[in-house]
């Protein structure tokens, strides 16, 4: 395992600036994942990092160690990609032996057999080792890719989005297994997400990219609780945070404020002043409240067992807002 460290990289792609003068540093240890839209730079950061392409200006270090001119067999990183990449003519059990096997490493059949029991068993795939790798359904494929992964001890595991092929609960399953791969085992990861959910609970670092540009790198409660912007802001949060016009409310607004940001947290239920219940949704784990106050729409969350319902009135202020500049900047 190893300390990477990304200096004022640069990639362009024709006129598009894929990234921006990113500077970054993945502690050995950390999980890192990267926030965005598409588009953002996300899978660049990954492939430069990777080696599978290089950047127009900037250095790339593992280790303490220069990785220029180097392949991505010589920066011994482990990939994982959403689309999964198998042997099809191999079984599970030899797709998942596959990077032991390298003669270099010269690892014991014993070891590669410790190896690939304990990884299939925490991926859930032990009993379709003997099945061929196009006998498998899609989930089971990327399952067996993200083996491949584990199975070896990198300097860094790169991810892109593996488990979104995935059902829901695997999907859950898994974010605790790839979270205790790093909390129990120090390794480090960087791992590129759409799914706040994922960020929220494996990250120890957030990155936020915007248009190639690391806007925010922070823990991920670091982000949410003090955001730089409206579009590091809405990032993170389930339900979105709520930005509305900055005088909306009664009460004192900083000066050069365009927006105020509501978190569910940030909203006072019962004083304050009057809102329209619009719809309640119950979604098992939270309670979502629509209101809509002056002409606005406002999502926030209610207790379960609220009797509150469409067509009703409930009083609400803000609590310790957020207020940003035109430009979308966090000033208070
Ligand atoms: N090989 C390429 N050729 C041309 N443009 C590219 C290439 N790779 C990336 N880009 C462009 O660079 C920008 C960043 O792309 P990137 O794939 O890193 O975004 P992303 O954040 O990973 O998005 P997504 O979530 O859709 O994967 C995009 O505008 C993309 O179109």
């Amino acid at each position: 395992m190893a300390k990477v460290i990304l200096d004022q990289v640069t990639k362009t792609f024709g006129d598009v600036v894929a990234l921006d003068n990113v500077s970054m540093t993945i502690d050995d240890g950390s999980f890192v994942i990267l926030l965005g839209p598409t588009g953002a730079g996300k899978t660049t950061t990954l492939r430069m990092v990777s080696g599978l392409d290089t950047p127009d200006a900037g250095e790339i270090f593992i280790g303490d160690q220069p990785m220029i001119g180097l392949t991505p067999a010589q920066r011994d990183v482990a990939m994982v990609f959403q689309q999964y990449s198998l042997y099809p003519h191999m079984t599970v059990r030899q797709n998942l032996e596959f990077p032991l096997k390298s003669p270099i490493l010269k690892t014991p059949q014993s070891m590669i057999d410790e190896k690939v029991e304990a990884v299939s068993r925490v991926l859930q795939i032990a009993h379709k080792l003997d099945n061929k790798a196009t006998a498998l359904s899609g989930g089971e494929m990327q399952r067996v890719s993200i083996g491949r992964a584990l199975v070896r001890s990198p300097s860094i595991y790169l991810m892109d989005e593996p488990l979104s092929s995935l059902d829901a609960k695997l999907r859950a399953d898994l974010r605790i297994e790839l979270k205790n791969i790093q909390a129990n085992f120090g390794q480090t990861l960087l791992y590129v997400t759409h799914d706040q959910i994922e960020a929220m609970t494996m990250a120890t670092h957030v990155g936020v990219l915007d248009h190639g540009k690391l806007v925010q790198f922070g823990s991920p409660r670091e982000i949410y609780e003090n955001p730089v912007s409206i579009y590091a802001a809405s990032r993170l949060g389930q339900p979105r945070i709520n930005i509305l016009p900055a005088d909306l409310f009664k009460g004192p607004v900083p000066d050069g404020a365009k927006s105020i940001g509501l978190r569910p947290e940030q909203i006072s239920q019962g004083t304050g002043e009057e809102s329209f219940v619009t719809r309640v949704e119950h979604l098992g784990d939270q309670t979502r409240l629509h209101l809509k106050f002056k002409e606005q729409d406002l999502i926030t969350v209610t207790n379960a067992h609220t009797s509150l319902q469409r067509g009703e009135t409930v009083k609400i202020r803000p609590h310790k807002p957020f207020f940003f500049d035109a430009d979308g900047a966090r000033i208070a």
